[in-house]
């Protein structure tokens, strides 16, 4: 494995009385896609958020790119770009205003450059023609598209995507993994998508953790392929197998 990007070293997140996860320890290498896994309600939306520095770790410390979410937040918010559920773009704004937002916000760019880079990044997601559209003028699939072009406004070397084919039909959403594997392949981004779509998971993810909300933790941590055929606990076998316990 290339040297790691995000380093998670005994995460642990209690809300009030109420532990979540304790102790989740991996590394995300450069170029990985990493996916969090696990049933509703485990944490992984949690994770994803202590690894954006919105959400310091009860306990346990976490790097990306060698800075501390605690201690160095901006650092760590430059090198990611998000994709959250809701993927909300703003109504008012066609697409290529929204993708040239934080653009406009975050750099000192002429408007006009600003409009060309998102133009070239809804290029890159497919919607070099739907530039000049409305968010609901646009279907779920585009949206979703249209989202992750904003998040990569920035050039962030890594993307997090939480949920991204939630509520799309399975074609659409196979077109959304070849998406995320063609920016792996093209810019070497990173990506860490949060998702319990088994057929996405098999077909994009390098590593991927599940997190469990009984066992309050990691309950398997390696490749796709290696949990499927070789579950080291019933519940992963469950949930690569699809059988109920
Ligand atoms: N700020 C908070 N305060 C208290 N409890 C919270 C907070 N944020 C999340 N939780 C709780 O922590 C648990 C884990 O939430 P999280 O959203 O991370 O789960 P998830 O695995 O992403 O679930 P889903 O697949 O349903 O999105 C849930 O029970 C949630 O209600």
């Amino acid at each position: 494995m290339s040297a790691p990007v995000i380093t998670v070293r005994g995460a642990t997140q209690v809300f009030g009385s109420r532990t979540i996860f304790r102790d989740v320890s991996f590394d995300i290498a450069a170029g990985e896609v990493f996916v969090i896994l696990g049933g509703s309600g485990c944490g992984k939306s949690t994770l994803l958020k202590q690894m954006i520095g919105l959400l310091p770790p009860t306990a346990g410390e976490i790097t990306v790119a060698g800075h501390s979410v605690r201690t160095e937040v901006e650092q760590v918010r430059r090198q990611i770009g998000v994709m959250f559920q809701s993927g909300a773009l703003l109504g008012s704004m066609t697409l290529l205003e929204n993708v040239s937002l934080p653009l406009s916000v975050f750099t000192d760019l002429p408007a006009a450059t600003c409009a060309e880079i998102a133009r070239l990044k809804l290029g890159l997601v497919g919607l070099g023609d739907a530039a000049a559209l409305l968010p609901s003028e646009i279907s779920g699939g585009m949206l979703k598209r249209a989202a992750i072009a904003r998040a990569l406004a920035l050039d962030p070397p890594i993307l997090m995507l939480d949920e991204p084919s939630a509520g799309l039909d399975p074609v659409t959403s196979a077109g959304l993994d070849k998406l995320i594997l063609q920016l792996r392949d093209t810019l070497g981004t990173t990506c860490v998508v949060v998702t319990h779509e088994l057929p996405s998971i098999m077909a994009i993810a390098d590593r991927c953790a599940m997190l469990d909300a009984k066992a309050q933790g990691l309950i398997a941590l390696g490749s796709p392929r290696e949990l499927r055929d070789h579950p080291a606990q019933p519940m992963v076998r469950a949930f690569f197998h699809r059988e109920t316990l």
